[in-house]
């Protein structure tokens, strides 16, 4: 029996997808998201990009450390996508769970168009044979100044990777191309001011979740 719209409607997953520049502080939030929205009773699927499948995770050491040709970064990025959307997101998506991920396309046009030059016509036709038709429910952008980033970066005293070591100027670039994204997708993409404590930016991004999904 087919189901009603407005059932059809109950039981569809939604794609929440987090970004922003490195030492921007997603991931204590995504968490906190999560836990939002399993405290509602729904299934929610948390993963990562580059990674969420162990191909995707095996391409993410390569990505993260080995030095490459800017168009096979961007190659292997969608490489990735292509086999997280098959194996995770789309299969979640269908079953009508939740999917938060840290970092998506709008990654891929931040670092690799805005930081490192890729064309964007270039970008757009991998983001069109990957996920036609696809974009997330919601993205939230991590927003705020690059040296602001880089010292949260440098407090955790991790060895940094290959993007983690790019200059200032890099995620000037980055910053900016996310911005531009995000007023080319005003209703999907929205900006966070993420240069504040952790409990204010906590209850700006419940509040605004429990506007978009559940008002
Ligand atoms: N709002 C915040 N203010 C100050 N420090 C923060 C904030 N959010 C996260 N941090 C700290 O900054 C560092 C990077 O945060 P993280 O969540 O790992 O960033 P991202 O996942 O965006 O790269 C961590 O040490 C974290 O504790
Ligand atoms: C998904 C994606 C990530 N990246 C970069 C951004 C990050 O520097 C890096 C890994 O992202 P992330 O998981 O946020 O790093 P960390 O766990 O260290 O906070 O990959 C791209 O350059 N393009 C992409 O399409």
């Amino acid at each position: 029996m087919r189901s009603s719209p407005l059932e059809a409607e109950v039981q569809k997953g939604r794609f929440i997808t987090f970004e922003g520049i490195d030492g921007a502080g997603k991931s204590s939030q995504i968490a906190a998201v999560v836990s939002l929205l399993g405290a509602r009773g729904l299934v929610v699927e948390q993963s990562r990009e580059p990674g969420g499948t162990r191909l995707g995770e095996s391409l993410r050491e390569l990505l993260l450390h080995e030095p490459m040709h800017l168009e096979t970064e961007a190659m292997l990025m969608f490489a990735a996508r292509r086999e997280h959307l098959a194996a995770r997101i789309e299969p979640a998506l269908l079953r009508g769970e939740w999917v938060v991920c840290d970092r998506f396309s709008d990654a891929t046009y931040a670092y690799q168009v805005g930081g490192r030059g890729l064309e964007p016509e270039k970008f757009a036709a991998l983001e069109t044979w990957v996920h036609p038709g696809l974009q997330p429910d919601l993205t939230l952008l991590f927003d705020l100044p690059p040296e602001v980033a880089a010292s949260r970066v440098a407090s955790t005293g991790a060895d940094p990777d290959r993007f983690e070591r790019e200059q200032r100027d890099f995620f000037v670039r980055v910053r900016e191309a996310y911005l531009e994204r995000a007023r080319h997708a005003p209703g999907r993409i929205c900006v966070i001011d993420a240069n504040r404590s952790p409990e204010q930016i906590r209850e700006e991004i419940e509040t605004l979740i429990k506007e978009r999904f559940f008002a």
